[in-house]
């Protein structure tokens, strides 16, 4: 047996997209063990992707459910910029003809909506900053806190978008410690449920620049839920207007929020179709 994938990227951020509403994979769990997923993930020995996402029919009120594995096989509640992509491959596959879809996710339910100018603009919630919702460990809520990591001390600020995220501020992101900070605090014990680590820039106060070291991936060109929690945590701390343009090292997304649902737009693109032996890959 084999089954269909779809190779898509959203500023960079990459994605191997399965159609599980016309093809048979398992209705729970993933479409492969973690292992094998890891694998197929990997640039060199694999397909090459940060995550693998998979279209499912919705259980309730929704026009298609979405789920989520990072690239080390886990699975998780959120992806802006694989959202964006879902929406352009089922209208691009004729599987849905509307302009407003709905997902349902393991985080709930988000709404995308396809602009005339071909860009999509996702409905990404309400930020959650309840530390249980986070899930982030301190003796209460606040604008930012202190975290020892290695041998240092860092300032962060940490949401919940859906998925864990905390947000450094920087002098200059080309310089951001990125590669050494980055897992320290992804894999930091006060995050029960590991986080994403964003490295912002402020350039004023509509535009930021960002690098995000995701969790289960490590450094990726761009994060849709990463550049929304930049936004938020800035506009938090006083530093940003409602509107910003976060430039990621793939390109640029438009954050706007004033205080209810937060929402991004940006592009979304496809790259090739392939085809792979279902459901043991050629290379073990
Ligand atoms: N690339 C993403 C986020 C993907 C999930 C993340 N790595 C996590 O573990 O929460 C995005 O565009 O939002």
């Amino acid at each position: 047996m084999s089954i269909q994938f779809t190779k898509m990227h959203g500023l960079g951020n990459d994605f191997m997209v399965l159609d599980g509403v016309s093809q048979t994979l398992p209705e729970t769990g993933p479409p492969w063990p973690s292992d094998v997923l890891a694998r197929l993930a990997d640039r060199h020995t694999g397909v090459g992707f940060d995550q693998l996402l998979l279209i499912q029919p919705a259980h309730g009120d929704a026009d298609f459910c979405y789920r989520i594995f990072n690239a080390d096989g886990t699975e998780v509640g959120q992806c802006g910029n694989g959202a964006r992509c879902v929406a352009r491959f089922v209208r691009d596959k004729g599987l849905f003809d509307g302009h407003t879809l709905r997902l349902e996710t393991h985080s709930g339910q988000m709404q995308l909506r396809i602009t005339d100018d071909g860009l999509i603009s996702v409905d990404m919630g309400a930020p959650r900053w309840q530390l249980d919702q986070i899930p982030f460990v301190a003796k209460a809520e606040a604008d930012s806190y202190l975290i020892v990591a290695g041998t240092n001390a860092h300032e962060v600020s940490a949401v919940g978008l859906g998925n864990p995220h905390c947000v450094l501020l920087v002098e200059n992101v080309d310089q951001a410690p990125v590669a050494e900070v980055g897992p320290l605090l992804s894999q930091h014990e006060r995050f029960p449920e590991q986080v994403n680590v964003g490295f912002m820039q402020i350039i004023d106060r509509s535009h930021i620049r960002l690098r995000v070291f995701e969790r289960g991936v490590g450094e990726t060109r761009a994060c849709g839920s990463g550049a929304c929690a930049a936004v938020v945590c800035g506009q938090r701390r006083g530093l940003l207007d409602d509107s910003v343009s976060v430039q990621l090292p793939g390109g640029t997304l438009q954050i706007h929020y004033a205080g209810t649902h937060i929402t991004m737009t940006g592009p979304a693109c496809a790259v090739y179709d392939g085809v792979l032996p279902y459901p043991d890959p050629v290379c073990p």
